[in-house]
């Protein structure tokens, strides 16, 4: 597969994006990923703003760069909406098993993708986490795998602290996006404005 500069030698780069209600556990589930840890509750602050780490995948014994961003759940330290959402080719849309109020955000966090996101082919990933709290669980398995019928996206439940599910979402949004070819074709730059951003965009590979 070519690369997002048309290279084959270097590594394919992927942008990915994680999105939902505070405290369901994004920042958790990055650094569950990217470095099998999780923090105790009293190490963990809320995401200002945006983070976002480096991770190499490898997938049908491929090697890709991931570049994952974590985006604030709270209102007040979301900042550049729009700029988290340039060029991502992948999105995670998080909510937490035991927070009813969470799972029901989900509707607006899909508008939001669908606001920003201007490629109908950005691979979307609805994740219900903390699956460990199966006593204080508020939303079924069959209602997250409904709500992402209707919605046409990829699903999993998972847990950031005892480390289900969560290299399985990861690799399945990425096998998904890797077989998707749109998003990895160049666009027709008809102006000079629009060649600007398209260097953007390939700049991380996406037609976003
Ligand atoms: N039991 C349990 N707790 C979790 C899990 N994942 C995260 N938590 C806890 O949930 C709280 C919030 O986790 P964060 O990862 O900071 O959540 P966030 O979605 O990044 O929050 P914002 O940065 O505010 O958007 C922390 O106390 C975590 O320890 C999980 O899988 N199980």
């Amino acid at each position: 597969m070519a690369t997002s500069n048309g290279s084959t030698s270097n590594i394919p780069t992927l942008k990915l994006l994680l999105i939902g209600n505070s405290s369901v556990g994004k920042s958790s589930l990055l650094l569950r990923f990217t470095d099998d840890t999780f923090l105790p509750q009293e190490e963990v602050s809320a995401t200002i703003g945006v983070d976002f780490k480096v991770s190499m995948t490898n997938i049908e014994g491929k090697t890709y760069k991931l570049t994952i961003w974590d985006t604030a759940g709270q209102e007040r330290f979301r900042t550049l909406t729009s700029s988290y959402y340039r060029g991502a080719q992948g999105v995670i849309l998080v909510y937490d098993v035991s927070s009813r109020d969470s799972f029901e955000a989900l509707d607006n966090w899909w508008n939001e993708v669908n606001t920003y996101c201007s490629s109908p082919d950005v691979v979307k990933m609805i994740v219900g986490n903390k699956v460990d709290k199966e006593s204080s669980r508020a939303v079924t398995y069959k209602e997250g795998a409904a709500m992402a019928r209707k919605l046409q996206t990829l699903f999993i439940e998972c847990s950031a602290k005892t480390n289900v599910g969560v290299k399985e979402a990861f690799e399945e949004l990425v096998t998904k996006i890797i077989e998707t070819p749109s998003l990895w074709q160049k666009k027709q730059t008809p102006n000079n404005t629009v060649r600007v951003n398209v260097q953007q965009s390939q700049a991380s590979g996406c037609s976003c």
